[in-house]
């Protein structure tokens, strides 16, 4: 590649370059035999877009409103861990990148610069995300989230315990500092075996986690829940029972079990039995303006971009961080000009075509 990256693909091909091996794998893997991990790309290009004609295209607004918060576009910094991996500045660039741009930024509990120092660095909407943790790990997060403005918690039950990346097994990885259980967890987390990664999860996670501990989360807090990790209508109605604020359909970009479905093939179903209860959003994949104008189509009211935005922070720090969401903005704008969509309510279902109606049609 040659010159400047000109979309999302070579800010990837850039943070390669930058970052030590070690890091780079454990950013871009999946688990196991990383099917899914190709799969939520994949399944994107078998979705066809079927745009609308000589539609009066001069102005674009791609501005919505997610849990009553307006944001430019449809688009949310999806919560990662360990940030200052891939830059110095860590989360606190992050979030100043997503602030810059207006839209929301998602922190993950295992972020390398507390809570409070993303707090006080930027203006940015806030999600807090939290595992099934320990109750007083819990409990500490949503207080620490409440004082300092965080406006929702993202609570991701895709694992009761970690994921399998052969290449963090392989590289030994070990889990940077997760300064936001300073004085929550006792023991030094550590280990001679390789990767670190699971002494903390052993430390934090909680595996009898359930549905009713939904209830009680919902008891210690004001703030609105959203679960992260639905991939099926019968979690969905459950969820819905369970008194959440919004649904995110993920597969936690193929880092979990491997042989799930790409999460953009589920979605429909997803929204169906969510019926608009609640807002459903999605991630896994996105990687084009494209792929966010069909997750639109299919039922999203907005998507979540993971390693993307986490490429353009190891290439450029927080300009980085800007530019990614910059491009898939302006790839959204186009793609939503170009299929004769003026709003993001303009994107209907009867805009693209899945591969399944496809087949129908020819039979
Ligand atoms: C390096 C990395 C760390 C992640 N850490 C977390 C985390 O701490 N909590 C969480 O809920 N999801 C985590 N995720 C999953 C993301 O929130 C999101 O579901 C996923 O990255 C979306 O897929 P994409 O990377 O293809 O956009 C992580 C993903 C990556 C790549
Ligand atoms: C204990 C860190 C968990 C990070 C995570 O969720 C991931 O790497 O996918």
């Amino acid at each position: 590649m040659a010159g400047e990256p000109i979309n999302v693909n070579e800010f990837e091909e850039l943070a390669r370059k930058v970052l030590p091996k070690i890091y780079y794998d454990f950013f871009s893997g999946g688990a196991e035999d990383q099917y899914t991990l190709k799969e939520n790309i994949e399944a994107f290009r078998r979705i066809i877009i079927r745009p609308r004609i000589l539609v009066d295209v001069s102005k674009i607004d791609m501005s919505t409103i997610i849990l009553g918060h307006r944001t430019s576009a449809p688009i949310i910094v999806a919560p990662t861990s360990s940030h200052q991996l891939a830059h110095p500045e860590g989360e606190v660039a992050t979030a100043r990148g997503a602030a810059a741009c207006n839209v929301i930024m998602g922190v993950a509990f295992t972020s390398t610069c507390t809570m409070e120092e993303v707090a006080s660095s930027c203006k940015a909407v806030r999600f807090i995300q939290t595992f099934a943790f320990k109750r007083e790990i819990t409990a500490n997060m949503v207080q620490r989230a409440e004082r300092n403005g965080f406006r929702a918690i993202i609570l991701t039950v895709d694992a009761p315990r970690l994921g399998r990346k052969e290449a963090d097994i392989k590289n030994k990885m070990i889990a940077p500092p997760f300064k936001n259980f300073e004085g929550l967890i006792s023991t030094e987390v550590v280990s001679d075996k390789g990767s670190n990664v699971e002494a903390y999860a052993a430390e934090t996670l909680v595996p009898s986690f359930c549905w009713k501990d939904i209830a009680w989360l919902k008891s210690i807090t004001k703030l609105p829940i959203l679960i992260k990790g639905v991939l099926t209508g019968e979690d969905a109605t459950k969820a819905i029972e369970a008194g959440v604020a919004g649904i995110i359909v993920s597969n936690h970009g193929a880092r979990q079990l491997d042989y799930t479905p790409a999460t953009i093939s589920v979605l429909e179903e997803v929204v169906h039995a969510v019926q608009g209860k609640v807002p459903v959003l999605l991630d896994g994949g996105i990687r084009r303006g494209t792929d966010i104008f069909k997750a639109l189509a299919l039922g999203a009211k907005a998507v979540l971009i993971g390693r993307p935005v986490i490429y353009g922070l190891a290439a450029k720090g927080e300009t980085g961080v800007k530019q990614v969401i910059e491009m898939l903005k302006n790839e959204l704008e186009q793609t939503m000009a170009l299929a004769g969509c003026c709003t993001v309510d303009d994107i209907t279902r009867s805009h693209v075509n899945t591969e399944t109606e496809r087949f129908l049609c020819r039979m």
